[in-house]
């Protein structure tokens, strides 16, 4: 038997849950041993390559966790705020390292992930892709250079079947422009103006999301201030990115002690 890190998928009909299992099969670094989907998913009990549309490959898409996660080394979970913290206990009884790319987490789910963290790894990050990890350092240095006559609004756009705004990455971006200005993002945070909203509050900082067909991802950081603007962009065309990512981070955990790390960690940046 290989000894290849096992790498168990959940989600694995989903958009990016497919996009994982295709990245991990084509690995030569990593071995695909689970396939996790909801209780009541028609993709449960087929094998995973085959319900992918092309050959068996000996995984059959369980709604098991918990036998699944056994035999892992890594769970890539990219699927909801609720599955994962659960797969997040799971994960760390299994001593499994949990890469989480679910976004749309709230303050009552992260608290749940300390526990999880105390145990095993945990490698969370809204966007797992190399160039938005460097766009948030760029954002960060950016804020730290300019004072508060430059307004700082993101705006993302994403396709139509997101459920979450802003999305996880805006939010990294937020967070970095707010480190970046040495303020506190919950305090100075503005989503989606509507009405008489009366002038631009000095010092926020303003999140827009746009949904829309097929749109994968895509992010502007905007600088704006009297007679200039500096807008740092992020297109992403293809969900690979953010897979090769996910799968970077599960064999970047393999060795690292318990805790909680984000790509920046990951990626060295
Ligand atoms: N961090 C990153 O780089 C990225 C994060 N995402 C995030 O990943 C998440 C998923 O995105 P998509 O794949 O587009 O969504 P999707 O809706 O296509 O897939 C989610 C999958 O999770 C499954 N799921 C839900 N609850 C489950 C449970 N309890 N057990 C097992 N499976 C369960 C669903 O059945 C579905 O197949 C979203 O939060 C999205 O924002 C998406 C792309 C990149
Ligand atoms: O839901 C998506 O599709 C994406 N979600 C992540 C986010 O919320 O930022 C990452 C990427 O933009 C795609």
């Amino acid at each position: 038997m290989s000894d290849l890190p096992g790498i168990v998928v959940t989600g694995a009909s989903g958009r990016m849950g497919q996009m994982l299992m295709r990245t991990v099969l084509a690995s030569d670094k990593a071995r695909l041993v689970g396939a996790v989907e909801r209780p009541g998913s028609e993709w449960v009990g087929r094998d995973a390559g085959a319900a992918m549309g092309g050959a068996a490959i000996g995984v059959t898409v369980t709604d098991d966790p918990l036998e699944a996660f056994a035999q892992a080394q890594a769970v890539i979970d990219f699927t909801s705020p609720e599955a994962t913290v659960h797969f997040a206990e799971l994960a760390a009884q299994a001593r499994a390292v949990h890469v989480i790319g679910t976004t749309g987490l709230d303050p009552a789910h992260l608290e749940k992930l300390e526990w999880a963290a105390h145990h095993a790894v945990i490698v969370r990050a809204g966007n797992m892709s190399l160039g938005v990890n460097l766009l948030t350092r760029l954002t960060q240095k950016v804020a730290e250079a300019l004072d508060a006559d430059w307004d700082i609004e993101v705006v993302e756009a994403h396709h139509r079947m997101k459920v979450d705004a802003p999305s996880g990455t805006a939010l990294m971006l937020g967070e970095a422009a707010a480190r970046g200005r040495g303020t506190d993002l919950d305090r100075a945070r503005v989503s989606g103006r509507d009405g008489i909203t009366g002038p631009r509050a000095p010092g926020s900082i303003g999140f827009s999301a746009i949904r829309g067909g097929d749109i994968v991802g895509e992010h502007d950081v905007i600088f704006a201030a009297a007679g200039e603007r500096i807008v740092l962009r992020h297109v992403a065309t293809d969900r690979a990115i953010f897979a090769r990512g996910a799968l970077r981070a599960a064999l970047w955990g393999q060795d690292k002690r318990p805790g909680q790390y984000d790509m920046i960690d990951v990626l060295g940046l």
